[in-house]
């Protein structure tokens, strides 16, 4: 038989299993987290990673989505210029070819291809210098007149080119015999015949202001954003820092593939290391590859922004979100909670109901409930069996000595009054020596059922000896005790007992009251003297101390 005891103290809780007369102590050191605490703690984890999680998932979308969003703006803004610097050349081009197409018969008026010169410089911003030259490469009229090419033969690669190849053309950049860089732009004049009578030629000086370098320098904007233009050879021919123009890129492998691909957007690194967000588009008559690029970093400077958005508009959820599965789990636990605090106080006299309204509201709980509940009915009984087991007299069942000294403390801690019949049966060796020890017994049994009769609430049938009984009267004067004693003595030696027929017994008689100011001990001392006086008078009568 086990019992198990729970005890706490300041700083440790120990479990107390009572086996078999051995004493077992399990104790649990605090180390041992409460549900409630492991709870909160799961709770606030489970809130802190998903808001971890869902915020740096939003960051990556959001990173990813400006980042594809500035490489396609970079892209488009591309595009259009190199569409828009298309259209331009294409216009410089027509402009040579008109004016080219009306010199077939005015190659030789001086005048009039040095008006012409001037016009097409001054006109528009198109082109920095023009010159008309003949078929052999002299000179015949330039404009600015400051160049001071009349009369002198060309041998610039432009005007090299235009001559061997009689057609309309634009030339790769190349540096001029005056230190210029330059992209010439030339269309044939032939006469009527189809001879070939020289070139008309357009110079744009890519460090110089012209259309070209406005159309680019115009979109030139800020946020460390900028826009440059390279030909097939990687050399710049347009840059916002102007001492870059006429360099060559060297060794950088996004530029390979922006000349290979021709269209696009990408990330890469600029010539001072910088990550940037490349859009591009080719030029179609030149090969040439108009860049726009923005720094990633300032790109992502509107993420703080937003990320400061996201943080306000999800903390609330968050937050919410928390305080229900806090809310959720605490109601989960309270049964548990609930059970394991009765289980500490086992003992106590409202067990049963404290655990009955406990609210188990969910299947396991319930479970852990009434497995409870049957455990402590279970236990109760058990300490009701071994109760009675340890005051009852297993032969006749009345109560043993201990209950009786036990009955006897309450009373006088009460101070309630009474009186004892010390009660012994006449010669009840013979009864064993005639009929044996077991109709002995059964003589004791049928005796004890008559003193129970005797009884009443509140008072005691007692077995303190062999075949010696006392019967404590609660609330009864020594006279009254005596008038008991009396019928009691009568109605035994009026009983026929089994096999055994009628028996005696006789009967000292004893009063305690807090007023007589005797000890409880004297009082049982001197019934049992009044008991030995009757057996000394006779036997089968009463006799009051
Ligand atoms: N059958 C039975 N006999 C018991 C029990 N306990 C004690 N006895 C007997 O009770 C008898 C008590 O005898 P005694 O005290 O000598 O006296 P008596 O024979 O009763 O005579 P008086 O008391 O002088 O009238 C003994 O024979 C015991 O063996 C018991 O539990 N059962």
């Amino acid at each position: 038989m086990c019992l198990l005891f729970y005890a706490k103290t300041y700083y440790k809780t120990a479990f107390i299993n009572q086996c078999n007369g051995y004493t077992v102590v399990t104790v649990l050191k605090s180390k041992f987290l409460k549900l409630n605490r492991l709870i909160l703690f799961l709770a606030l984890t489970a809130t802190i990673l998903t808001f971890i999680n869902s915020f740096y998932s939003n960051y990556e979308v959001q990173k990813e989505q400006l980042v594809l969003q500035t490489i396609e703006v970079n892209r488009a803004y591309a595009s259009k210029l190199s569409d828009t610097t298309e259209v331009f050349l294409r216009t410089s081009q027509q402009q040579l070819t008109y004016t080219a197409n009306s010199l077939f018969n005015k190659m030789n008026d001086g005048s009039h291809l040095k008006e012409e010169a001037n016009r097409l410089k001054f006109q528009t911003d198109s082109f920095n210098s023009v010159v008309i030259s003949d078929a052999s490469g002299l000179t015949q009229a330039a404009s600015p007149e400051t160049l001071d090419l009349v009369g002198r033969k060309l041998s610039s690669v432009g005007s090299v080119e235009a001559l061997e190849e009689k057609r309309v053309l634009i030339s790769s950049p190349y540096v001029s015999t005056l230190k210029n860089l330059i992209v010439f732009l030339s269309a044939p004049v032939f006469d009527y015949q189809g001879n070939y009578l020289g070139f008309l030629g357009g110079s744009i000086y890519l460090k110089s202001p012209n259309i070209l370098s406005e159309i680019l320098g115009e979109h030139y904007y800020k946020n460390g954003s900028y826009i440059y233009v390279i030909d097939q050879d990687k050399q710049i021919l347009y840059h916002p820092e102007k001492g870059r123009i006429g360099s060559f890129i060297e060794g950088n492998d996004g530029i390979d593939e922006i000349i290979a691909t021709k269209e696009g957007g990408l990330l890469l690194n600029n010539s001072r290391g910088i990550q940037m967000l490349a859009g591009y588009s080719t030029i179609p008559s030149t090969g040439w590859i108009v860049i726009t690029q923005s720094p990633v970093e300032s790109t992502l400077v509107p993420l703080t922004g937003i990320m400061e958005k996201v943080v306000l508009r999800t903390l609330p959820l968050a937050l919410a979100v928390f305080l229900f599965i806090w809310l959720f789990a605490r109601a989960i636990s309270k049964p548990l909670q609930q059970l394991a605090d009765k289980a500490r106080s086992l003992d106590s006299p409202t067990v049963n109901e404290d655990i009955e309204n406990i609210h188990s509201w969910y299947v396991e709980s319930l479970g852990l409930k009434r497995a409870m509940l049957s455990g402590v009915k279970l236990m109760q009984n058990q300490i009701g069996d071994l109760k009675r087991d340890a005051e009852t007299d297993p032969l006749t069942g009345a109560s043993n000595r201990r209950a009786f000294q036990f009955k006897l403390k309450q009373l006088v801690l009460l101070e309630i009054p009474f009186s004892v019949l010390a009660l012994d049966i006449d010669y009840f060796k013979r009864v064993n020596d005639a009929y044996g020890h077991s109709v002995g017994d059964d003589v004791l049994k049928q005796q004890t059922k008559i003193l129970n009769r005797f009884s009443r609430d509140g008072d005691m049938v007692a077995r303190t000896g062999g075949e010696e009984f006392v019967l404590l009267l609660k609330e009864t004067s020594k006279e009254d005790a005596f008038l008991v004693a009396e019928r009691l003595r009568i109605a035994i030696s009026e009983e026929t007992f089994d096999v055994v027929g009628n028996i005696t017994v006789s009967i000292g008689i004893a009063a305690w009251a807090i007023s007589d100011e005797i000890s409880v001990e004297k009082t049982l001392s001197l019934a049992d003297q009044a008991l030995y006086e009757a057996k000394g008078q006779g036997r089968n009568r009463c006799i009051i101390a």
